[in-house]
């Protein structure tokens, strides 16, 4: 019988989670086994199925939208998109990014690449494709997938998920949107753009229901003037025949119709190939069971990304591997730790989030002030049109400002809220208190000056009559 060959490490999975293992760890001069199912499936669903097909699409979602919106400054703008011409914009952005993530490339630089399901077939070794590999350490990365539905009737629809959703041969008339999460409310409002009609039926109360309801309720108002159409607290009961759903809201019976069908309501882990069992490694409600450190009950198994249960987006999966990668390599372990992480929902405004939210606070019974800023009088806001814009800022809580209370969380909406809440992440992740905001020059008029005006409105609040009448004092003297 052949001898396995062994590896330092074997990573399953080649997607965001698996290539910043398999890359350092390489890099670092150890032998990395990187395995994935075919050459086409690496780069996992951030490059095939996910952020970059998805935003590709926005992008090109709002050029439409604003050639359309010309119209109002006497431009005449007609015709109806072509949607071969937008999936070809979105696979040549793909494929500039595949160049450097497939098996030949990772090959050539040294990196031993397996194509096929691997599974396990004792406690450190893989099958792929009938070879079995030994590794010293695993690091299952085997991500998520789109969650089905077993709706009545669905088998007679035209329903399409992330998965197949980028290769839709026609715009659809009418698009409902099962889900009012991230996926259904970005290509929800990616589809309105480019002409579908779009209702999106989602079974809570707000769309986005990991975010502050006060930003939600703003973003629900935007795409609602745009034409798409909520159906919140709803319950899919039914596809009735080709095109109609009969849905469950305010114990009401509705009857809506449609060409095309997105499911976008939630994720499955990709556990099942694995034979984890045979590893050792224990599950617990459809998650792979791990310690603080992501290390599975098989304590040479990790786990990195998606598959882990734990936030699901390609820089929590970085964030997991940076992690990994420090414990593998010094002595001082350190846990997965969420209080600095940050997202941006890609719609447009955008809603960014980041630190610790309003019930992480109450939970973690940390004393914070919550300070808001309505944009309605931000200068950037007025010119360009987005006074509904809103910052909500977490800070700790002290008995004077010049104790220089740290940011702890906070949320914004705003077109490109993504990139104006950067200072504030850096902030909060550097422990920097809110001084450092207010004591930065903002040329005017650029949009993240409202980050500074949120300090500027607090420190308002300490100009009691005491203080004026010292600063009066200090005047005359
Ligand atoms: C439409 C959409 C838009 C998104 N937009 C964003 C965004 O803007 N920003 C953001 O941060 N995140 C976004 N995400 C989330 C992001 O794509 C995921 O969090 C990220 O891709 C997870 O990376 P991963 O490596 O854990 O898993 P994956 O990318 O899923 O990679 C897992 C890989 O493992 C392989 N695999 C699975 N099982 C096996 C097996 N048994 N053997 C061999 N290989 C296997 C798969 O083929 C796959 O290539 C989006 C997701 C979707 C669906
Ligand atoms: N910009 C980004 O970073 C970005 C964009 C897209 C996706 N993602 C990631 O991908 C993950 C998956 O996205 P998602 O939107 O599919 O999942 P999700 O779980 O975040 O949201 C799906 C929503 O659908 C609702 N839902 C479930 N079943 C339903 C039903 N039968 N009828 C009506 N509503 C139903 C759920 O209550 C949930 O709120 C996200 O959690 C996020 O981590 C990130």
């Amino acid at each position: 019988m052949p001898q396995s060959p062994l590896y330092d490490i074997i990573v399953i999975g080649a997607g965001s989670a698996g290539l910043s293992i398999a890359l350092p760890m390489h890099e670092f001069g150890f032998k990395v086994l990187l395995i994935d199912k075919s050459d086409h499936q690496i780069g996992g669903d951030c490059l095939n199925d996910g952020c970059v097909p998805s935003k590709s699409l926005i992008h090109v979602a709002r050029q439409v939208y604003q050639a359309n919106h010309s119209q109002e400054f006497g431009m005449n703008i007609s015709g109806k998109v072509d949607m071969s011409k937008v999936w070809k914009y979105v696979k040549e952005r793909q494929n500039i990014i595949r160049k450097h993530e497939n098996a030949a490339f990772f090959r050539n630089m040294g990196i031993e690449v397996a194509l096929g399901t691997a599974s396990f077939v004792s406690a450190d070794e893989i099958e792929v494709s009938g070879q079995v590999y030994k590794g010293k350490k695993i690091v299952i990365a085997t991500g998520s997938r789109p969650k089905k539905l077993q709706i009545p009737g669905i088998e007679q629809v035209k329903w399409y998920d992330n998965q197949s959703i980028f290769a839709i041969d026609f715009l659809p008339d009418k698009l409902l949107v099962i889900g009012g999460g991230p996926i259904g409310v970005e290509l929800g409002q990616a589809f309105s753009r480019l002409g579908s009609q779009v209702s999106i039926v989602h079974n809570k109360a707000h769309i986005l229901d990991k975010e502050e309801p006060e930003i939600t309720t703003i973003l629900q108002e935007r795409l609602l003037k745009e034409g798409i159409t909520f159906h919140l607290q709803a319950e899919v009961l039914s596809f009735t025949n080709s095109n109609t759903v009969a849905v469950r809201q305010d114990d009401k019976q509705l009857s809506l119709t449609f060409d095309a069908v997105l499911v976008a309501a939630g994720r499955e882990l990709n556990i099942e190939s694995l034979q984890l069992s045979t590893a050792g490694i224990e599950t617990e409600n459809g998650n792979i069971k791990v310690n603080k450190y992501l290390q599975t009950t098989n304590k040479h198994v990790f786990v990195c990304g998606d598959v882990a249960g734990n936030l699901k987006f390609s820089h929590a999966a970085e964030q997991q591997a940076t992690i990994l990668l420090n414990n593998f390599l010094s002595p001082l372990k350190k846990p997965l730790d969420n209080k600095h992480m940050s997202w941006v929902t890609f719609t447009d405004p955008e809603v960014a989030t980041f630190g610790y939210s309003l019930k992480e606070l109450k939970d973690k019974k940390i004393a914070f002030e919550k300070l808001s800023l309505d944009f309605d009088e931000d200068d950037r806001a007025v010119v360009e049109d987005y006074q509904y814009g809103k910052l909500i800022l977490y800070i700790e809580q002290k008995k004077l400002l010049n104790q220089n209370p740290k940011i702890l969380g906070g949320t914004m909406i705003a077109p490109n809220a993504g990139e104006l809440i950067q200072e504030l992440i850096l902030a909060n992740s550097a422990g920097m208190g809110i001084e450092a905001l207010f004591n930065k020059i903002y040329p005017y008029p650029t949009a993240s000056a409202v980050n500074k005006r949120i300090i500027l409105n607090k420190k308002r609040e300490q100009l009691t009559p005491f203080v004026k009448k010292v600063l009066h004092t200090l005047y005359n003297i």
